[in-house]
């Protein structure tokens, strides 16, 4: 378990730069055996929050206790002993490029000072719990960016430790790299208990991995709990914003287009309506066609999976070439919020 109690970190002034108020008011939990994302745009203070937990940097005030021991306070000997029960990976992998796959990973347990016999054997492991047995004898200039990864994963793995952070440990891999490091995140954390606390600024690691979420905004967190309820109802415009984006709130380029703002004759009102929840939306356009006796369309939809509820948007055209036809826009939005569905004007098509 890791948590944080009352903490901030000031960074002091420094040759004419002045302080800077990284985190605020820190106050949560991460429990034990979690998958936890931490999200926020750069500057946030994620890797500020991240180099607390493993003690890099000291808090300016409060405490970060891991495991029940209070890694604030240590330094020394102490600190690294602790630090052993702490792995972490890298965006860049940080893998020492004179050592073989098999010799960076044995690094942390000729530290610790662990047996020839037992480095050899425990190497051979993790390398095969990774899925990279046969890389044994690599070195990193020998291997792709999610083999470099997964050696990373085994080398914080190795001195078995309770909390694996990673800074940003997909960021410079592709699409499907990531996924199947995520899988493998994933497969470590239930096979091992590992607690693992995730840092990004990307929503897509946060739907696919994380379970619970924390919202970081400016040194603040601005909100925090389950990933589904956080995500099917944002309260903070950061939350929205990254939101929007997983569930592209962008319109297809051939629609977006053609919006103009004031209404054409003939034409259609746009509007975009947010839908959560499970089967939220599949009967939506057929029930204000029903009720509002309108032909309404179906323009575009996008609808994703997020923490196991659905979430996304529907852009609708509402017809005005009719008589009364601008009361109709009008009518919808009120229907849509007596119904409390999210949703806006984004304009008018032809
Ligand atoms: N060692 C340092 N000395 C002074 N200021 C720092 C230091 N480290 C971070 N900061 C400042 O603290 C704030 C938070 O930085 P931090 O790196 O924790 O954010 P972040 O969310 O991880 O950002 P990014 O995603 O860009 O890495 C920023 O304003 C940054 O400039």
């Amino acid at each position: 378990m890791v948590r944080f109690d009352c903490i901030s970190k000031t960074y002091p002034a420094y040759r004419g730069k002045p302080g800077v108020n990284a985190l605020r008011d820190i106050d949560f939990a991460i429990a034990r055996g979690s998958i936890t994302g931490v999200i926020g745009r750069s500057g946030a203070g994620k890797s500020s929050l991240v180099r607390l937990i493993n003690g890099l940097e000291k808090p300016t005030t409060g405490r970060v206790v891991v495991d029940g021991r209070d890694i604030s306070a240590f330094a020394g000997r102490e600190l690294r002993l602790a630090q052993r029960s702490i792995g972490m990976i890298f965006q860049h992998f940080n893998l020492l490029s004179s050592r073989t796959a098999a010799d960076n990973v044995a690094l942390p347990l000729e530290i610790a000072g662990w047996a020839k016999a037992d480095i050899r054997a425990r190497v051979a492991e993790l390398l095969d719990l990774v899925g990279i047995a046969d890389k044994h004898d690599r070195y990193p200039s020998e291997l792709s960016g999610g083999q470099k990864q997964r050696v990373g994963i085994a080398r914080a793995l190795a001195t078995r430790p309770s909390v694996l952070l990673s800074d940003e440990a997909t960021s410079a891999l592709d699409p499907q790299t990531t996924r199947a490091i995520l899988d493998l995140l994933a497969n470590i954390n239930r096979e091992l208990g590992v607690t693992i606390v995730l840092i990004t600024h990307e929503m897509s690691v946060v739907r696919q991995l994380a379970k619970e979420v924390v919202v970081l905004d400016a040194g603040h967190v601005v909100e925090s709990g389950h990933v589904a309820d956080i995500f099917t109802h944002p309260k903070h415009p950061i939350t929205q914003s990254f939101l929007a984006e997983a569930i592209g709130d962008s319109l297809p380029v051939s629609l977006a287009s053609r919006i103009v703002p004031e209404p054409v004759a003939g034409g259609q009102a746009v509007i975009r309506v947010q839908v959560r929840g499970a089967g939220a939306g599949d009967t939506l356009v057929a029930r204000m066609a029903r009720e509002l006796g309108l032909d309404v369309s179906l323009l575009a939809a996008r609808i994703d999976e997020i923490g196991g509820r659905h979430v996304g948007s529907l852009v609708l055209g509402i017809p005005l070439g009719i008589p009364g036809g601008e009361g109709a826009a009008s009518r919808t939005l009120t229907w849509l919020s007596q119904h409390q569905f999210s949703a806006e004007r984004l304009g008018h098509v032809a």
